[in-house]
């Protein structure tokens, strides 16, 4: 019987989670700008590269990690200028790393923050590092999803191919798509919407985004002159939420959708840093330990229908780890759209009082790249306030994928 569980074990390449190691990838830190509205929120105006300094001096300081010993940072993101090398780099001198500190830009769409997170766990765990950042910014004020693409300078060959032309479709579309083709309804999408919100309200009342979140520092003016203020908190957060006032709400993405403005993530500013580290490392660093990075896997889905991308990615990630669904304490499944949310908890079977139990990016918000990375940041201090063993991380991709991370908790 043994004999044939190790088979099938091998066939699967599925392992149980490894004891605990000083090999292992850590987490010793996660943090987050606040995340406000794009053209409307108080953070429109401040650059990706202060949104990113920003939440890396907020890292060194809580971690109190010398910036000098971090060998090198992969910050994702998805729109900004110079494929968001230039401005991440300039971020890393701004926040005071020294010119030994290398960096790259990536760009997995929305999962790039934990793409990023993924490169530096797979090089710690490789060898090729001892300490590095995963991060992500965006700043789509400045840099819209719009500028992306310009259909006339493509070949006709897209065209013919279904899946490389719906590589083209709008995200709200994709949401369409999959309301429509696996029947979820305008009212559950208005009631996860709702409860979101409602979720996030009760968190924010009762400070427990406080630990994740670095204020960012930025200049109004006032009258003729300028003021400089802190920017502390999310403002997608509407306590005012009823589940009739969503009802009424227009179609967004064509006059006969059920993806509206109320149960869509909105367009958002911000940036997050997590900091990574081999345990031996941690422990010689004295480096507080938060939780370990155990896995991370994506999965590819039809791109006209991308919003199912956690629904082939989470299942992957827990067969992988001999996991079922109800061992994981926590995930924080990002919110695109509420119907490739309720699509994805309910083709999992995840039980929903599990899922983003702070809200997710239909009340905080989403600036894509830095999602992954801000996903961190949220999961970890309630992993901590609810002694979860197991989360996990998880999101669609645009062009059609799923992506998913495990993360253990090691906070008493
Ligand atoms: C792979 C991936 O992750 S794909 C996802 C990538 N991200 C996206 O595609 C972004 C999707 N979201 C969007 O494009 C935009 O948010 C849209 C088009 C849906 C809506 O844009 P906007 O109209 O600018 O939205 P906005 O948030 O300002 O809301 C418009 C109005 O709707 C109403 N509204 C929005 N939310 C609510 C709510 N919870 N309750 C009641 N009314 C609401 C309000 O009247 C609001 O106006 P106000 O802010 O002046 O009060």
């Amino acid at each position: 019987m043994n004999r044939i569980q190790h088979l099938s074990t091998q066939v699967n390449n599925c392992t149980p989670v490894p004891a605990k190691s000083d090999n292992d990838v850590v987490i010793c830190g996660a943090v987050r700008t606040p995340l406000t509205k794009a053209k409307k929120g108080l953070l429109r105006d401040t650059p990706p590269e202060v949104l990113l300094s920003t939440a890396f001096t907020g890292l060194l300081q809580r971690t109190k990690v010398d910036p000098k010993l971090i060998q090198d940072i992969v910050v994702g993101n998805v729109n900004q200028p110079g494929s968001g090398a230039i401005v991440s780099k300039m971020a890393a001198f701004l926040a005071g790393f020294p010119d030994t500190t290398c960096l790259t830009a990536i760009n997995r769409f929305c999962s790039s923050g934990i793409e990023a997170c993924a490169v530096i766990a797979a090089k710690i765990r490789t060898g090729m590092l001892d300490i590095g950042i995963g991060a992500g910014v965006e700043q789509m004020t400045m840099y819209d999803m719009q500028s992306q693409m310009n259909a006339e300078l493509l070949s006709d060959a897209i065209f013919d191919h279904p899946c490389a032309r719906d590589c083209l479709l709008g995200m709200g579309q994709t949401s369409e798509n999959v309301a429509a083709q696996f029947g979820i309804t305008r009212l559950q999408q208005d009631k996860f919407a709702y409860e979101s919100q409602q979720k996030a309200y009760k968190a924010q009342s009762e400070g427990l985004y406080k630990d994740e979140i670095v204020p960012v520092k930025i200049t109004i003016k006032d009258g003729d002159k300028t003021k400089e203020i802190l920017v502390t908190e999310d403002d997608g957060i509407r306590k005012e939420t009823t589940l009739e006032g969503l009802g009424k709400l227009k179609p967004a993405f064509g006059k006969d959708g059920s993806t509206t403005a109320g149960n869509s993530s909105q367009v958002t500013d911000g940036a997050a840093a997590v900091l990574l580290a081999r345990r031996s490392v941690a422990k010689k660093l004295g480096l507080p330990i938060l939780g370990r990075f155990l896995d991370y896997t994506v999965a590819g889905v039809p791109p006209g229908i991308m919003g199912i991308g956690p629904a082939a990615a989470i299942p992957q990630l827990l067969q992988r780890n001999s996991l079922k669904p109800n061992d994981i304490c926590i995930y924080e499944i990002n919110e695109a759209f509420a119907s490739q949310s309720v699509y994805c908890v309910e083709k999992i079977g995840i039980d929903p009082t599990r899922v983003n139990p702070k809200g997710g990016a239909i009340a905080l918000g989403h600036p894509l790249g830095c999602t992954g990375a801000r996903q961190v940041a949220t999961l970890l201090p309630e992993m901590k306030r609810k002694k979860a063993k197991y989360g996990v991380i998880s999101m669609c991709i645009a062009t059609g994928m799923g992506a998913a991370a495990l993360i253990e908790n090691e906070q008493n």
